[in-house]
């Protein structure tokens, strides 16, 4: 399965120019056959140390011990308030949705937009105003595809004596939703034992709950570099995961980066100029990023995706190898493959995902660093590189 982050945002709040920045990828980094799959879907990064840093030598698909592993992003345009009700775009937004494991929620934090995107002064408007439109829109669109079948599901439910987890996500299904989900939320929710007796409110709560757990969601406080303090710091009291990014800063550092006139690779505190020949207005717009990333720690777009991966999903990389000593495949390409998996994934697992007749004849799997042999049942680690032992050939 690819793994793919949703942008979402009312409009105005910088979505575009967040995956234009981040599906901008540098010649060197793009190893991947495309970065721009369409209008709104590219592939971005997540960084990391690659595990060749322990190594005399470099794998060559790194960056100098950084490792980009490539992940698919899409821009979800067109949302506004009411949208689950036909607003704007309707519902096409989260048709989209549902190919997102996780969601960056884009919020101007500079107050510069209302609530539907329009331009107003910056500091006008409360970005904490915006913060649960996107929720409410998903959950109520989750409830408009249970609403519309419910009489006759329940009836379905207590006629067939039906488990109500199964026909609640395969209604969802289509929004990304499966049992687990369901079942997590119909415990959460504490909802009558007979489910003919809930009322819409209930159904609404329900939904509420499936989407907190099929669509975990990140915020990216956008526009920091123009935003008042109090905003970022209002945002960031949340009970979430907020991060304040700079959206035009980091596309702007991409763009110089690609035109040759800085060393800039995604993710870095800090860039430095290798052209000798800027002009005065590049000089000076340079300096004030440099003077904004010395601020902010960096312009927030790479830090806002490795958490979605990392704390948000909780997903750990795993390198596959043939030869355990000198962490190559068959072709003697070192370290080739990075794979994002679930934290808690085993090396059975691992196997699997590199190939299901390799899961299928797995023997036992050997830990490349330490040469110590593992079992199926053995729990991966982050930056993990294992070697697997089959009896496939
Ligand atoms: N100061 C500042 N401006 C930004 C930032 N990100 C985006 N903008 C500006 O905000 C405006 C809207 O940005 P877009 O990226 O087009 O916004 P959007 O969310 O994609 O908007 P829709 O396409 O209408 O949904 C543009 O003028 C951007 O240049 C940022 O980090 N800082």
């Amino acid at each position: 399965m690819t793994m793919t982050i949703g942008l979402a945002g009312k409009p105005n709040a910088g979505k575009s120019t967040f995956f234009k920045a981040a599906t901008m990828a540098d010649v060197e980094i793009a190893n991947y056959p495309f970065t721009t799959i369409n209008a709104n879907k590219g592939v971005t990064y997540v960084r990391a140390e690659c595990p060749c840093v322990e190594r005399s030598k470099r794998c060559g698909h790194c960056v100098e011990g950084i490792r980009y592993v490539p992940i698919e992003m899409i821009d979800v345009a067109g949302l506004v308030p009411d949208a689950h009700q036909g607003r704007g775009l309707g519902n096409t937004f989260l048709d989209e949705l549902r190919q997102a494991q996780a969601i960056i929620h884009v919020i101007d934090a500079s107050g510069g937009t209302d609530v539907e995107g329009n331009p107003v002064d910056v500091g006008e408007h409360n970005p904490m105003d915006d913060v649960d439109f996107l929720n409410r829109e998903i959950t109520m669109w989750m409830f408009g595809i249970l609403k519309r079948n419910w009489d006759r599901l329940a009836r379905k439910i207590q006629a067939e004596g039906l488990k109500i987890e199964k026909v609640l996500s395969e209604q969802l299904a289509g929004a990304g939703v499966d049992e687990y989900h369901v079942i997590c939320s119909l415990s959460e929710c504490k909802l009558d034992h007979n489910h003919v007796k809930w009322s819409d409110d209930d159904l609404v709560r329900l939904c509420d709950g499936i989407r907190i757990m099929s669509k975990p969601m990140i915020i990216a406080a956008n526009k920091a570099d123009v935003a008042p303090g109090g905003f970022v710091s209002d945002l960031q009291s949340l009970e979430q995961i907020v991060v304040p990014t700079s959206a035009a800063a980091e596309l702007a550092l991409k763009s110089a980066s690609k035109s040759g006139a800085i060393k800039y690779d995604p993710g870095d505190d800090d860039f430095s100029i290798i052209k000798e020949d800027l002009t005065p207005a590049q000089k000076k717009g340079l300096e004030n990023v440099h003077a904004l990333i010395e601020k902010m720690g960096g312009t927030g777009i790479q830090d806002c995706i490795n958490r979605s991966v990392f704390e948000l999903l909780d997903l750990i990389i795993v390198y596959p190898v043939e030869d355990e000593g000198k962490w190559t495949d068959k072709n003697d390409r070192m370290l080739p493959d990075a794979f994002l998996m679930k934290r808690g994934s085993t090396a059975h697992d691992l196997a699997y995902k590199v190939h299901s007749d390799i899961g299928e004849s797995f023997l036992y799997a050997v830990d490349a660093k330490t040469k110590m042999r593992l079992g199926e049942k053995h729990e991966l680690k982050d930056g993990d590189v294992v070697k697997i032992v089959s009896t496939a050939k």
